[in-house]
């Protein structure tokens, strides 16, 4: 059982780890002995600062042997230190709401204009934030180095200005681990409904309609499923995905041949995944690699009448290319969690197109994933 978004297995995302800091440097190795440095629990019990951010997680996850194997008897009287002032800017799960309490003192304030944003952090030790909340530079310059602490309850840390944490001296940590199930369940459930119009046929019933010819689906079993980005939720799509019958090929220029053989999975370029898919998930971080990687460049080498899921990021693709490939019927229908601004525009020509599903970011949203994570 892994601890997961809100209540939280973190680790560090920004290079503040890697930069030269001062004590306890030295005692890295004999924490390295102890494997803990790749999944860190985070418990904010003590002042944070970022000198001692490291030695805090440390401090509350290791044993007492592994502490004075790393630190000797030298130690701090850690309950000595004040309580951190946490802001936590967007809902988390109770749980970890609960868990922030018995250790600082918590402000949970959300949906907070720019503006407010930088007034609160400048009184803050600890900015807690999921995906909706643009940790940007500006915001740092305001928290006049006070912020010492962002944590993302969740996976994608593109809404936090890395470089500018950085510079900062703020240490950046994410959840890796914790809603890969519930994103990757909810790429299924779009492939699924997507493929059987369960949305528009749902609107045309409670419109009155009964339509049963106009929304004849396509079956999933024995087509091939590209999965662009087999990272931790590519791959629990593409295991699911072999459940469901389904060819399963991906792309992904970092991932472990073995793994992928070990799902019977086979790793082809990115052409030759879009040009023979009939459906195609997306699966990659937003960066600038990824950014409009699917384009009308792209959608023109796609197979004509494929089918697009999206529970990544929408910065992914280019939206106003996207209409354009469902206009000419390249794209046969798409399902989208995610969007190039969240939340999209009424009128945006994408979210009203008939052959589209939408949904607003909820991959992350089952109340597992917010609670506890079980693997
Ligand atoms: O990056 C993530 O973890 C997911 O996109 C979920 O984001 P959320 O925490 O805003 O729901």
């Amino acid at each position: 059982m892994a601890l997961s978004s809100s209540c939280s297995t973190l680790k560090a995302v920004n290079s503040r780890w890697t930069s030269p800091r001062p004590s306890p440097v030295p005692k890295l190795a004999a924490l390295r002995r102890h494997s803990l440095l790749p999944e860190l629990r985070y418990t904010p019990n003590v002042k944070l600062t970022a000198t001692n951010a490291l030695r805090t997680v440390e401090q509350t996850t290791l044993t007492e042997d592994q502490k004075l194997s790393a630190y000797g008897s030298d130690q701090e009287d850690l309950a000595s230190l004040p309580k951190p002032r946490i802001l936590v800017a967007e809902k988390l799960g109770e749980a970890g709401v609960s868990l922030l309490r018995e250790f600082g003192d918590v402000d949970c304030s959300y949906e907070l204009s720019p503006e407010d944003l930088k007034k609160k952090v400048a009184e803050s030790d600890a900015l807690i934030v999921r995906s909706g909340t643009k940790v940007t530079r500006e915001v740092f310059e305001a928290a006049k180095g006070r912020l010492k602490v962002v944590g993302r309850a969740g996976v994608g840390i593109d809404n936090v200005d890395l470089q500018a944490a950085t510079e900062h001296g703020c240490l950046v940590v994410n959840a890796p681990t914790a809603n890969t199930v519930a994103a990757a369940e909810h790429g299924i459930a779009l492939l699924a409904s997507m493929a059987r119009n369960v949305a528009q046929a749902d609107a045309s019933i409670k419109a009155g309609k009964w339509e049963r010819s106009k929304y004849v689906g396509v079956s999933l079993v024995g087509k091939t499923l590209a999965i662009m980005g087999f990272g931790k939720v590519g791959t629990e799509v593409a295991r699911r995905a072999k459940g469901l019958g389904m060819n399963v090929i991906s792309h992904d220029p970092y991932a472990p041949a073995d793994r992928a053989r070990a799902l019977g999975v086979e790793l082809v370029s990115f052409d030759q995944a879009i040009s023979t898919a009939d459906f195609i998930s997306l699966h990659m971080p937003l960066t600038p690699a990824t950014k409009k990687v699917f384009n009308d460049e792209t959608f023109s080498k796609m197979k004509k009448g494929v089918r697009l899921v999206n529970v990544a990021r929408g910065g992914v693709i280019d939206e106003d290319a996207l209409v354009r490939a469902l206009d000419s019927g390249v794209v046969a229908q798409a399902a989208l969690d995610v969007f190039c601004e969240e939340p999209p525009s009424k009128e945006s020509r994408l979210i009203q197109h008939e052959n589209v599903t939408v949904t607003p970011h909820l991959g992350a949203s089952t109340k597992e994933a917010q609670v506890y994570t079980y693997t």
